[in-house]
């Protein structure tokens, strides 16, 4: 099981000083939406010229233009994008495509959206990887478990889990075998970003 941090709400500096205290426990970097919004994909680049050998995950939550807005991320270093899963079909089919031709990668976000049959419309596309999200807004509502997601364990995809996950409350996330843990404030509110990025990695190894 491999540990992702997101990188949110951070600032430049603050994101390579993070990575620098965490990169040896963590396996993918995610560079946040608002990240990508205030200082564009040339942090994307950077962080990937910085750690090669690091998978780059660019959240982009692509809902449209899907071909143009992944290969754009792809070629800033990006290894794997994001697209929302109430995106029209040819939207995550066009990343899709983008990824395969990149050699890259694309991750469904299920973030707020239960529409009856979803998952299978993303089985029969050939999607593989999804993530089930739970918003920072939605985290005021509830935390840790969303009985929606239950129905992602009688699919194969990798799953990502994501939403205020930290040391007290993966359980709740790991019965659905997730292949990526997601870990934002979590290690990047943390006093000690190392140490807590080093327990989360030991409590999925
Ligand atoms: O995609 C995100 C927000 O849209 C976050 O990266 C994800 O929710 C993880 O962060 P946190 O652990 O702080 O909830």
């Amino acid at each position: 099981m491999k540990l992702q941090v997101a990188l949110d709400r951070v600032s430049y500096d603050e994101c390579f000083d993070i990575l620098g205290q965490v990169n040896t426990s963590i396996d993918i970097i995610e560079v946040g939406t608002g990240v990508i919004k205030e200082y564009g994909l040339s942090i994307v680049r950077d962080i990937k010229n910085k750690y090669p050998e690091k998978m780059v995950l660019a959240d982009v939550k692509i809902c449209d233009a899907g071909k143009s807005e992944s290969m754009k991320a792809f070629e800033y270093g990006a290894d794997i994008v994001t697209v929302m899963s109430f995106a029209d079909m040819n939207t995550i089919k066009a990343c899709m495509d983008a990824a395969e031709s990149a050699g890259k990668e694309v991750v469904v976000d299920l973030l707020n959206n239960k529409t009856p049959g979803i998952l299978e419309a993303l089985e029969s596309l050939g999607i593989t990887s999804v993530s089930a999200h739970i918003g920072k807004d939605q985290q005021k509502g509830s935390i840790g478990h969303d009985t929606f997601f239950d129905a992602l364990k009688d699919t194969s995809f990798n799953i990502y889990v994501a939403g205020g996950i930290n040391e007290t409350n993966l359980d709740e996330y790991l019965n659905l075998n997730p292949s990526v843990v997601i870990v934002g404030s979590g290690i990047t509110k943390a006093g000690d970003k190392k140490s807590k990025s080093e327990l989360i990695k030991k409590c999925i190894s």
